[in-house]
């Protein structure tokens, strides 16, 4: 691991400022301390030899003491809202990233290690911030200042100094290479404890009418377990470097202490100047010795801030910059020759596919399950980028255009309806967020859903509904928008006959273009068309 990562730096720039504002404390911190030692040194010499009084020190040394106190205040301070801000943006990186990369790669990815990722995971971050680098900032600042110092009363305790202090880095670095693997380790541990945690739950009524319910305990305990080995391994590593650098910090002392103790016993050194010394000794190796310690506590952090860069340097899909999209009310969609394989996928989803919506039509997709129709309306929306082939509106490619403007002329009522809590209005709302409550009425009775109150509540996910009633808001939802054209996969199943027919009659009162994934024959028979996907055999009803 790189002492700072510079994509830190690069993505937050809270982060640069915060490094600019350490390095300003971390230089008076340094001079600080050697004035304290010159004025330590100076007293109790003034003491012993000369039995002078304290006052006049003992003054200097608490205005030293105080500036040293306000310093760690000061640094404290801007080390927490540093790390607030870096937190923040990284975050909002992130989830704006994520909406870019669109809901196929979000689908690939764990989201429950996501969300701990964006939570629990970055919030390891203020240690970073708080404790390892300031103390790296002062680990480069300090020794130096402290070195050249006491060069300037006893070279041989300074040569002492530059020679053992680069063993406190040597071993950190060792001890570093250890940490990293076990810090990765650990944090893939808590994902996969989330991960494996949100699945048990969500998955509880299903666990118990199966009778697995009670399995879950040792397959729970298991995870647990094994995240519990790893922080344990995180913990034991951290105590035996604090162990290690201890070490070498005393003997390094030491030594630099038998020179100053001859060389007083020689007369070669006074002994103000070799109070100084001693005082000044430690005080070296103190910070690096520190920096070995907050790095551990750090560790977890940089660790999740390395996942934050990998989901951001997901490469976007590339997109065009146009927003004279053309009007698919009278404009017709072409689907050329599109191949989609996804990632990891040896078979193609869809393969070399042909097909034209024409404005106004009605056409159904059809096919076996698997055989790619979700996918036909994914390329349209832009979320998968074909491998071969292209999407042409108005003669232009899909891909020529601006994603969110291009989306502006859908409507999507996508297979899992995807509600979120609130009310049946703000779900159908999404739609059209400044639409006035007729409107909404009139979107969910267009939908077959004229029986639902507006405020009715809707819980996570579409809970406290029926599976029948979140496809109804759904598309209500999409009803509601401007859209041209409305893409729906599966609009009505869950639905009863008349609801069906409701929703079916509602649909092609709009007089708007529809493509939707049908599988079920009243659907199928409402359409202008019906295309067969799989077995790119196109049927005219
Ligand atoms: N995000 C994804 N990553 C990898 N493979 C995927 C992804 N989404 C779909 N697939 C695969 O692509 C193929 C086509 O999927 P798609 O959902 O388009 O089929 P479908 O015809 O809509 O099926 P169904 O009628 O069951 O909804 C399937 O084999 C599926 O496993």
């Amino acid at each position: 691991m790189k002492p700072v990562d510079p994509r830190l730096l690069r993505r937050a720039r809270a982060a640069r400022s915060f490094l600019v504002a350490s390095v300003v404390i971390g230089v008076a911190s340094g001079l600080l301390i050697v004035v304290q030692a010159v004025l330590l040194a100076h007293g109790i010499a003034g003491v012993v030899l000369h039995g002078a009084g304290v006052a006049g020190v003992a003054l200097g040394l608490t205005g030293v003491v105080a500036t040293r106190g306000l310093l760690v205040w000061a640094q404290e301070v801007v080390a927490q809202r540093a790390a607030a801000a870096v937190k923040s943006s990284l975050r909002k990186q992130v989830l704006e990233h994520s909406l870019k990369l669109g809901p196929v790669w979000l689908s690939g990815e764990r989201s429950s290690a996501l969300t701990t990722l964006l939570t629990k995971g970055l919030d390891d971050l203020d240690p970073y911030f708080a404790r390892y680098l300031p103390q790296l900032v002062l680990a480069a600042t300090v020794p130096a200042g402290v070195i050249g110092w006491m060069g300037t009363g006893d070279l041989i305790a300074a040569g002492t100094v530059v020679v053992t202090l680069p063993l406190i880095p040597i071993f950190m670095a060792l001890i570093g290479w250890a940490t990293q693997a076990h810090s990765r380790r650990r944090q893939h541990a808590l994902a996969v404890l989330a991960h494996h945690f949100a699945d048990v739950v969500a998955g509880l009524p299903t666990l118990k009418l199966f009778g697995r319910a009670k399995a879950q305990e040792s397959a729970v305990r298991r995870v647990t377990d094994k995240h519990r080995v790893a922080s344990m391994g995180s913990l034991r590593l951290a105590f035996l470097s604090s162990l290690v650098l201890e070490l070498l910090a005393s003997i390094s002392v030491a030594l630099v202490a038998v020179g100053v103790g001859l060389q007083l016993v020689d007369g070669k050194l006074g002994l103000e100047t070799a109070l100084m010394v001693l005082i000044l000794a430690p005080e070296a190796y103190l910070p690096l010795r520190q920096v070995g310690m907050q790095f551990h506590a750090s560790a977890d952090g940089v660790a999740a801030s390395e996942e934050v860069f990998r989901v951001l340097e997901t490469p976007l899909p590339a997109r065009g910059e146009r927003t004279d999209v053309p009007d698919l009310r009278v404009n017709s969609l072409h689907l050329y020759d599109v191949t989609v394989r996804y990632p990891g996928r040896d078979e193609p989803a869809l393969d070399g596919f042909d097909l034209e919506v024409r404005p106004g039509e009605v056409v159904a997709l059809t096919g076996p399950s698997g055989a790619g129709k979700s996918t036909v309306l994914s390329v349209l929306l832009g979320f998968v980028e074909p491998e071969r082939g292209v999407v042409v509106a108005g003669g232009s490619a899909a891909d020529e255009f601006e994603p969110t403007v291009w989306r502006r002329q859908f409507g999507w009522v996508p297979q899992r309806p995807g509600l979120r809590m609130g009310t049946v209005a703000d779900n159908v709302r999404l739609g059209r967020p400044e639409a006035r409550d007729e409107e909404v009425l009139v979107a969910l009775a267009t939908a077959g859903a004229g029986e639902l109150a507006l405020d009715k509540p809707v819980g996570e996910q579409g809970q406290l509904l029926s599976g029948g009633q979140q496809r109804r808001v759904a598309l209500a939802r999409a009803l509601l928008t401007d859209a041209p054209v409305l893409l729906l996969d599966e609009p009505t199943a869950g639905l009863d006959a008349d609801a069906e027919a409701a929703v079916i009659a509602g649909l092609r009162g709009t007089g708007r273009t529809v493509l939707m994934v049908a599988h079920r024959p009243a659907l199928i028979a409402a359409a202008d068309r019906v295309v067969t996907v799989g077995a790119r055999e196109l049927v005219n009803a």
